[in-house]
């Protein structure tokens, strides 16, 4: 019987490390993501989670290592043309344009990819359907993210860079967030997830990132310490 061939990892980070303003952020990074893969990023303040993200988004570049898209390197300048269509980027900063009302904020980059049909119900399924003709400075902080998720599945691209998506949500919110992350998956679509809160993904792999300031020991640690009595 001939050997089946082993498809590339759509996304592969090759023993990556990076730096920032002279600091050692992350080391000897290796992670493999194909079609429909999600890698959930943990860790404490400052561990290098947002650094990550903003690695595979092409912001800062590898100190070490390479970040391979289909086997090539992003870091090429024609390659990184090509890569950065894939990426849709969720960050804490919303970038909600307060001109635009809140249907507005996502026509605007549907339009901008050449797309159309989408916003509307990508803003109904998130529960903004009838904030659609409303100014954004109305939206409530879990509205404003939920307008960022319903940007997300409007813009429709096949890499999600998601850090924090879930703060400011409520349960609902939340589970919505599952639901989007669970469907973009089963359409092949790759999510990034930066996250403190624990959000259900099914079958993601994990990487928790080492501290960076380890504190030192406190009373209330001795304290807490089986071993201690
Ligand atoms: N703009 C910057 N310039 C230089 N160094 C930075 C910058 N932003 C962050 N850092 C450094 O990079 C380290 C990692 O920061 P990063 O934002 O990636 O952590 P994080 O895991 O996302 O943290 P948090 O959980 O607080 O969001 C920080 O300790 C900080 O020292």
């Amino acid at each position: 019987m001939p050997l089946r061939k082993v498809p590339l990892p759509r996304i592969l980070l090759d023993n990556v490390s990076c730096m920032r303003n002279a600091q050692q952020i992350l080391r000897h990074v290796n992670v493999s993501v194909h079609d429909g893969g999600a890698l959930v990023l943990m860790g404490s303040n400052g561990s290098g989670k947002t650094t990550f993200l903003r690695m595979l988004a092409g912001f800062s570049k590898p100190s070490a290592g390479q970040i391979l898209w289909n086997g090539h390197d992003i870091t090429n300048s024609g390659v990184f043309q090509q890569y950065k269509l894939q990426l849709n980027w969720l960050s804490l900063k919303d970038a909600i344009q307060d001109r635009f009302n809140v249907l507005e904020n996502i026509l605007w980059f549907e339009l901008l990819e050449g797309k159309q049909g989408k916003s509307l119900p990508a803003l109904e399924l998130m529960g903004l359907g009838r904030l659609a003709k409303e100014k954004t400075r109305m939206l409530s902080m879990g509205q404003r993210k939920r307008l960022q998720l319903a940007r997300l599945l409007a813009i429709d691209r096949p890499i999600w860079l998601m850090d924090e998506p879930s703060v400011a949500l409520d349960d609902e919110g939340v589970k919505l967030l599952e639901y989007i992350i669970a469907e973009h998956r089963k359409q092949g679509g790759i999510v990034f997830v930066a996250t403190h809160l624990p959000i259900k993904i099914e079958d993601a792999m994990y990487l928790r990132l080492p501290p960076r300031f380890p504190r030192r020991m406190t009373l209330v640690d001795m304290l807490d310490r089986a071993d201690i009595t």
